[in-house]
């Protein structure tokens, strides 16, 4: 098993990583386990391994909601806390997250606000979910007005990582979570993009130690720089949002629909942000070419036209407003000196951008 520890006082907790181990959960689960069973909440097409896990609790209950970003929702969230204060959650149990990227912010978001904070644990089932979301404990809903802008810091108490459940994950999906990836070496890492480049084929394929190899290099990456910045004061953390301005844009222009998921909207996000940098004489242009190239070549979305976007760039700009980062009305960027040198830049015009997305094809 590989471990890899998240050191944040007394919030650290453990990523407990290897192949298998949804069967062995139960004794990973014993030192949380309280007086009442565990609640496991998962969603429909997840339901499956939730069984198998359930039927290692004797006494766990199962929630299940619908599968797909619409239940990072107000209305689902009310759902699901009315239900665990039903089943008469406290303070001190563990509510476990089993599911992607959209089960682990809603839980998270849930156990944050319920009795004003009690535990979770996560158990990710999505390639997306196993290197990013399910590490550093950010939880949220999305709201009419964009992503995840309703929402808390709260950490889970352990996260259990079993690769072999990403062998019922559809190929759209590993794809996407894919470009979570692909983002750790397009921040500060050039040898793992260039590990990308010649591996990535082999990983989404299915091939169990390139994938092994891409979730422990992911989770410790981000594991680094979540005790650097847990909330994303200094600038460091805020490196992990690289490709998500222009990528959450792109969600809100789709309704954060299945015609782009999260991972793709981020793909064709790090592309564009890297194509900007390029035309703003920041990066060499090749390494934009580069970063698009391996996009494309594992079928990921990388610019506006394969994201399937026809909007306006004043239009994509508008969605952006509502960006996190906004700081005194100025939208700090993310973007890049070349492949592994991504920074902060607090400078970018917004008529700017709006020009670069208007040049780029539809
Ligand atoms: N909190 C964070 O730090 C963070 C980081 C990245 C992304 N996110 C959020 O995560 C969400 C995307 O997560 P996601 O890509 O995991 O999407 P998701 O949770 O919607 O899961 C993708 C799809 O795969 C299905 N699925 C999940 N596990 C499966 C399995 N093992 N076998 C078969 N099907 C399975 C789900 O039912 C769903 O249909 C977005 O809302 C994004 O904003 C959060
Ligand atoms: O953990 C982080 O920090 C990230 O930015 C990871 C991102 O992949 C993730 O999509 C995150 O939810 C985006 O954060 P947001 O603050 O822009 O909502
Ligand atoms: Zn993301």
């Amino acid at each position: 098993m590989i471990t890899v520890p998240v050191a944040l006082g007394d919030r650290s907790y453990d990523v407990r990583i290897e192949a298998g181990l949804l069967n062995r959960a139960a004794d990973q689960l014993a030192p949380f386990a309280r007086r009442r069973p565990f609640v496991i909440v998962t969603d429909a097409n997840v339901a499956p391994h939730a069984e198998r896990l359930a039927a290692q609790l004797p006494g766990s209950e199962v929630i299940t909601l619908p599968a797909g970003e619409a239940s990072k929702s107000w209305g689902h969230l009310e759902r699901l806390t009315d239900r665990l204060l039903e089943l008469g959650i406290e303070r001190n149990d563990h509510v476990i997250a089993l599911g992607g990227g959209v089960i682990g912010d809603l839980v998270g978001f849930a156990t944050a606000i319920l009795k004003r904070g009690c535990n979770f644990i996560q158990i990710p089932t999505t390639l997306l979910a196993q290197v990013d979301s399910s590490v550093g404990g950010k939880t949220a809903i999305n709201s009419a007005a964009g992503k995840n802008l309703i929402g808390a810091f709260h950490q889970p108490r352990v996260v259990l990582i079993d690769p072999d459940l990403l062998d019922t994950l559809p190929a759209r999906e590993t794809a996407a979570g894919y470009a979570e990836v692909v983002k750790y070496g397009l921040i500060d890492d050039i040898a793992f993009f260039e590990w990308c480049e010649s591996n990535g084929a082999a990983l989404l394929a299915g091939d169990g130690d390139a994938r092994a190899h891409a979730i422990a290099h992911s989770v410790a990456a981000k594991a680094r720089i979540v005790a650097e910045d847990e909330r994303e004061t200094t600038g460091k953390r805020a490196l992990l949002n690289l490709g998500h301005t222009f990528g959450h844009a792109l969600e809100a222009e789709t309704g954060f629909s299945d015609r782009l998921l999260h991972g793709e909207g981020v793909a064709a996000g790090m592309a564009l942000a890297f194509a900007f940098s390029a035309r703003q004489g920041l990066c060499p242009e090749e390494d934009a070419a580069r970063v698009a190239a391996h996009l494309a070549a594992v079928g990921l979305p990388h610019d506006l036209a394969s994201a399937g976007i026809s909007a306006s760039g004043a239009r994509l700009v508008e969605h952006m407003l509502h960006d996190k980062k906004m700081d005194a009305g100025t939208l700090p960027f993310l973007l890049a000196r070349g492949i592994g040198q991504t920074y902060l830049d607090k400078t970018v015009d917004l008529k700017e951008v709006a020009a670069f997305l208007d040049e780029r094809p539809r």
